[in-house]
């Protein structure tokens, strides 16, 4: 049996006092590539927010990777964070410094201290979404393509246990949109496993994989030829 590596059951999702998600029933085994998709405000941000420890958990059991999400503390979040590796649909670099500097901000921040293997890391990670040769270039000088394949190897930086991308293609061209796609079935195998919110269907039916609904207040999962 595969590691789980993420569990809710009978989870409810709020933001604040609105009910957004009720009798969420979800698991994400180790190595699994899942969409969640859903209409515009039916509440793909809030459950990510809630995996990223963004929205306190309050009602049902959650489970990801060592935490139990009805139990974070603050003081946890940078923890949690650490083992996830989350990508956003607006890159969220830091504009006033380089791409390796982008890199070496995020692997001093989560404890790295030697220089040589700080270098290595950033040129492995740089590697894997294809921009090992852009790292001295500052994130206006790249396309919004180029900036989220960043933003994917910042993710990777700490061997994420489970990458949380939502919306990773929201601000993309379709052409730009495959490309990154590409980058990331690419880090799915090669055994990541990836949890994306979308609302673009066309990348659910050229690269078809588990995926779960967000509709009327309900997570559930969908066979792809119904979406
Ligand atoms: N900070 C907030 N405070 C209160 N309500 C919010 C907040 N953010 C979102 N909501 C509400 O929660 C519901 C779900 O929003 P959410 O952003 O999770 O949906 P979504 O499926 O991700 O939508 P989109 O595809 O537009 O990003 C919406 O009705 C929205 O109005």
């Amino acid at each position: 049996m595969s590691q789980i590596v993420l569990e809710l059951k009978n989870a409810a999702i709020y933001q604040r006092e609105s009910l957004i998600l009720s009798e969420v029933d979800v698991r994400v085994y180790k190595g699994d590539f899942v969409y969640l998709i859903g209409k515009t405000g039916t509440g793909k941000s809030s459950f990510m927010k809630t995996l990223y420890g963004d929205l306190p958990l309050t009602e049902g059991e959650g489970h990801i990777v060592d935490y139990n999400l009805r139990m974070l503390k603050e003081k946890d979040i940078p923890f949690l964070r650490r083992k996830l590796g989350v990508v956003f649909q607006d890159f969220k670099l830091l504009m006033d410094r380089n791409i390796k500097d982008n890199l070496l901000f995020v692997l001093r921040a989560t404890g790295w201290t030697d220089k040589s293997k700080m270098d290595s890391k950033i040129d492995e990670v740089l590697d894997k979404v294809g921009m090992k040769t852009k790292g001295f270039k500052y994130p206006y000088q790249l396309s919004g393509g180029e900036q989220q394949r960043v933003a994917i190897a910042r993710a990777l930086l700490n061997n994420p246990e489970l990458i949380l991308a939502d919306e990773p293609t929201g601000n993309l061209d379709p052409q730009t949109s495959v490309e990154v796609m590409e980058v990331l079935q690419e880090i799915s195998k090669n055994g990541n496993t990836i949890l994306m919110a979308t609302h673009d269907y066309a990348l659910l039916l050229k690269y078809p994989s588990k995926t779960l609904k967000c509709d009327g207040q309900r997570v559930f999962e969908v066979v792809q030829k119904t979406v």
